[in-house]
């Protein structure tokens, strides 16, 4: 068979989310395609009641899905949010909706998510997903890449290109920049976060309204609650280290909740919630950016790998979905010659990552400053009058990243003309 003729191999490394939605997209392009997930099969782990992580699925990441007909299976697993429900220190509850009936956010449970991607995409023969092998080393010359079995043994694999898809920490992106010039900045912030879990109620109910992005805006702690199937909400509390450090007792850990969260306490269980505090711990929060993302017609790197942001802005995921659907538009125009898909992913690319880093970095800072509950209220009110008054002309902000594809990037500029016009 000629070399045109063979099919195009690829490996992907990393079965995350974005690893996982590109599978399905090199899969329809007729790539054979080894997935390397350092992990275990998430669907062989058992679930854990209560343990559920969720994440808010907007427009770029359903359009992502539906290209590969997926969007129906995920968003039928998920609960509409139309609004946000803003919880007052006293308790005092107020619904500020997102905008059209049509306009919603989803809550999504990130291993459902993750298991669906990964079991459309074994359905194609091409597809081999490889659990437990981390990949250690690769080489752009010839292709090969190395990879370290969970029993410590090494395998070796040469491919056409590697797309690395393996989150924050990428090894992928680890050898792209020893390998050319490359531009890279990291920033962690001060801010950690929690996950806690809010049961149903002893009849088995939502112990909050359901269909709502619950946000408990404190300045400098934040809390934010996303309904799961199972009638629980899972929490995200985002705190400075120094206060989750100085939360040191079940006295300290309740006069802060009945201080900043009052309203929560009874729904998610005084004993429930010094369990679950003093059990978990609170994990890290970075935000990457990088630029180039590929290196000749071998590597790119693509989600987290290629841009982890801060997630005040619910945008991680939905753009590393949107990341697939640029690439795979991309490889049409190019009739799939990689190098020149590759070459142009990074100058448009780019731009849009490192925009929606700083819009994160940037609503982080906004929040953590300036945002209690009140004030987030009147944001929000005065983007909804104007957006009504003058619905061609004012789409407010959050609605532009959550609800349009508008390229992010252009999404800061409109907003500094409405700014200047405001
Ligand atoms: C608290 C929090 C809340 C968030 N909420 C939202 C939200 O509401 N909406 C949203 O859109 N986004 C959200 N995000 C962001 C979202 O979680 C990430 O953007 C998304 O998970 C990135 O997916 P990924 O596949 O690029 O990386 P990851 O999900 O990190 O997956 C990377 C995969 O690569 C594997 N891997 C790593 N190294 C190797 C290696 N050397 N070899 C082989 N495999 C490897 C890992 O095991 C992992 O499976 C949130 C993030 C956080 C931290
Ligand atoms: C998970 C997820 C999905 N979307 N959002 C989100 C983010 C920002 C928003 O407003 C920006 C703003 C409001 C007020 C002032 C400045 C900026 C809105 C909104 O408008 O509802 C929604 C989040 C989220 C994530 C973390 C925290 Cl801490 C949080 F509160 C919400």
């Amino acid at each position: 068979m000629s070399e045109e003729m063979r099919k195009k191999r690829v490996a992907v490394i990393g079965g995350g989310l974005v690893g996982a939605l590109n599978a399905c997209y090199f899969s329809r392009r007729k790539y054979k395609v080894d997935v390397y997930e350092m992990r275990s099969d998430i669907r062989k782990v058992e679930v854990v009641r209560g343990r559920s992580i969720n994440l808010a699925l907007s427009v770029r990441g359903r359009e992502a899905l539906k290209m590969v007909e997926m969007e129906e299976e995920v968003i039928n697993k998920g609960i509409r949010m139309y609004s946000r429900m803003i919880h007052d220190r006293d308790g005092t509850l107020r619904i500020i909706p997102y905008g059209r009936k049509d306009q919603y956010i989803m809550s999504v449970d990130r291993r459902h998510l993750n298991e669906v991607l990964l079991t459309a995409a074994e359905k194609n023969p091409d597809i081999t997903v490889h659990f437990e092998h981390k990949l250690v080393n690769c080489d752009f010359n010839t292709g090969e890449i190395v990879l370290k079995r969970s029993d410590g043994t090494i395998v070796k694999d040469v491919v056409d290109a590697i797309i690395g898809c393996d989150g924050a920490f990428s090894a992928v992106r680890n050898q792209i920049m020893k390998n050319t010039l490359f531009n890279y900045q990291q920033e962690y912030i001060p801010h950690g976060y929690m996950e806690l879990n809010m049961p149903p109620t002893a009849s088995d109910e939502f112990a909050m309204a359901i269909n709502h992005l619950h946000i408990w805006a404190r300045n400098e702690y934040m809390m934010i609650a996303l309904p799961n199937q199972d009638k629980s909400f899972t929490l995200t509390l985002f705190m400075p280290f120094n206060i989750f450090d100085s939360i040191k007792t079940e006295d300290d850990l309740m006069n802060f909740f009945h201080k900043n969260f009052q309203d929560s306490i009874p729904l998610i269980g005084e004993k429930e919630l010094k369990q679950m505090f003093f059990k978990s711990k609170a994990f890290p929060l970075i935000s990457i950016k990088c630029s180039p993302y590929h290196i000749g017609n071998k590597a790119l790197i693509m989600g987290d790998a290629a841009h982890a942001s801060v997630p005040f802005y619910g945008q991680g995921m939905n753009c590393g979905f949107e990341d697939c659907l640029v690439l795979n538009d991309l490889l049409d125009k190019h009739r799939d010659d990689i190098g020149a898909a590759f070459e142009e992913y990074t100058k448009v690319r780019t731009i849009d990552a490192q925009a929606i880093c700083d819009l994160s970095m940037y609503n982080y800072i906004e929040m953590r400053q300036s945002v209690n509950s009140c004030l987030f209220l009147l944001r929000k009110k005065v983007d909804n009058f104007l957006s009504w008054l003058f619905p061609r002309n004012w789409i407010p902000l959050y609605a532009m990243v959550a609800f349009t594809r508008t390229r992010y990037h252009e999404c800061i500029l409109k907003r500094q003309w409405q700014d200047k016009v405001r």
